[in-house]
């Protein structure tokens, strides 16, 4: 079955349609093929009551001809080296997307952090660093947050990277606290860009936010600033699922004091829902993570993880629309079946740049040591985004194709064009 492919040939194969749109040298479609590079290594941590724990680390860097490479790093038990290589392979087409002057990157281990204490996971985080700080660099590659990642651990890994170079150099990582060179803005940017995406979006479809409903897979980092961002622009938003459970209330849930709820007790149930008149208690309902997919709504928002629309549950999807915040969130064959259903998906690697955009802002206030206010930043990152994105939207109206075909044909033809700069030797020095 098409889907039992590896996650990375899954995410390749949506590669053979973009190749035959586009005039693509045979050397270019042999460098996207694979990432350039996997490191891989076992990052032991002394645990609290002393025994020792190996844990299995990765980083790949996918290319860097558009500049240095780029990407989160995820801590999950999930992780392996087809999912960091797929990661960062969804990385590099985002950068030229949204036409940053980076490479993709992501990196992982394998590992719940939820089993682990404070220490523990500090622990952790800075043996990361110490098993990879040779392949990473401001010039070379920056890490970033992502799944089960935060500023506090960037901050940590800043740290140790410091400590190992003795360099004080705070463009190495992004998404760090506000207190060490972080960014003004980053925390709630991925959130907040595809809240730009899906309004431009939606003003070409002359929809308004107050007309439109919207439930959200994943409440996490993207997920929650998103919804509250929605909520606040008008949008009503009827569902929320995490990991442990979902909620609805057609009347519409109120993101933050679910969010406040949920830091504190871990669960999605048992809050006060509302703190606003948007519905009682008693107006919520307790649904599976299944039926959230399957809500009759405007919007369908994927903010969890890989392969949460596959061909399994495809048919069950009614939304109007899909915006898919997370990294890979329907396959390839899933999308097919979304296609021709006639549901419009807007795709991850536009939807989601908004994390990437101000992760490059933060890099350049590290290196010219001029910091700049949230509402700057904001402007910059709508300015970047929804200029990119509405390319994108023209091009998929001209050309008559789906959204992620003209995001797709809009990032390889910008790394094509690196590809061609860098000359046709690079790879056949005999050193
Ligand atoms: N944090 C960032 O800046 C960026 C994140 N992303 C992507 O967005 C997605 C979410 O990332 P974050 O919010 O940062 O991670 P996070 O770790 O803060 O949140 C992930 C959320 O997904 C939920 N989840 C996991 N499995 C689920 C399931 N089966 N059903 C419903 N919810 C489930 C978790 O409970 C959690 O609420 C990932 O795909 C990530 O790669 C993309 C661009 C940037
Ligand atoms: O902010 C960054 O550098 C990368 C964020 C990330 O991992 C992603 O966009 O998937």
């Amino acid at each position: 079955m098409a889907e039992e492919k590896s996650l990375l040939s899954d995410a390749q194969s949506r590669m053979v349609d973009i190749f035959d749109r586009i005039d693509v040298d045979d050397d270019v479609r042999h460098q996207l093929q694979q990432p350039r590079r996997i490191h891989q290594a076992a990052i032991p941590v002394r645990m609290d009551d002393g025994s020792l724990r190996v844990f299995p680390g990765w980083r790949a860097q996918y290319d860097q001809c558009r500049g240095p490479s780029k990407g989160g790093i995820r801590f999950h038990p999930d992780v392996d080296a087809d999912e960091v290589a797929t990661l960062s392979f969804w990385m590099m087409l985002k950068c030229a997307v949204v036409n940053l002057p980076f490479g993709g990157a992501k990196g992982g281990v394998q590992v719940d952090p939820k089993s682990l204490s404070l220490l523990e996971l500090e622990r952790l985080s800075r043996g990361y660093i110490r098993a990879f700080y040779d392949v990473i660099g401001p010039n070379l590659d920056i890490p970033a947050p992502d799944v089960n990642t935060n500023e506090t651990i960037m901050g940590w890994m800043a740290d140790e990277y410091f400590e190992i170079t003795r360099q004080k150099v705070p463009d190495i990582i992004t998404g760090k606290p506000l207190t060490m060179g972080g960014s003004a803005g980053r925390t709630a940017a991925t959130g907040r860009g595809a809240l730009y995406v899906l309004g431009a979006w939606a003003k070409r479809q002359s929809k308004r936010p107050e007309n439109m409903t919207i439930a959200v897979q994943g409440f996490g980092n993207a997920g929650y600033h998103f919804a509250r961002l929605a909520q606040e622009a008008g949008y009503r938003v009827v569902a929320i699922s995490d990991s442990k459970g979902a909620i609805h209330a057609s009347g519409g849930l109120d993101p933050e004091p679910i969010w406040r709820h949920k830091n504190q007790t871990r669960e999605l149930k048992g809050m006060v829902y509302c703190e606003s008149s948007v519905c009682t208690e008693t107006d919520v309902d307790q649904i599976s993570q299944d039926d959230l997919l399957a809500l009759d709504v405007d919007v369908l928002v994927l903010a969890a993880l890989e392969s949460a629309i596959t061909t399994g549950n495809v048919d069950r999807v009614r939304a109007g629309a899909i915006l898919e915040i997370a990294n890979g969130p329907v396959t390839a064959d899933a999308d097919k079946s979304l296609t021709s259903q006639g549901i419009t998906v807007l795709p991850d690697v536009l939807v989601n740049a908004g994390g990437v955009i101000v992760s490059y802002l933060e890099w350049i206030q590290n290196r010219t040591g001029d910091y700049w206010p949230e509402s700057y930043i904001n402007q910059r990152l709508a300015e970047q985004l929804v200029g990119q994105a509405e390319l994108c939207f023209d091009r998929a109206e001209e050309e008559n194709i789906d959204y992620r075909v003209a995001a797709y044909l809009q990032s390889v033809e910008r790394i094509a064009e690196a590809i061609a700069s860098s000359g046709t030797q690079r790879y056949f020095r005999n050193d």
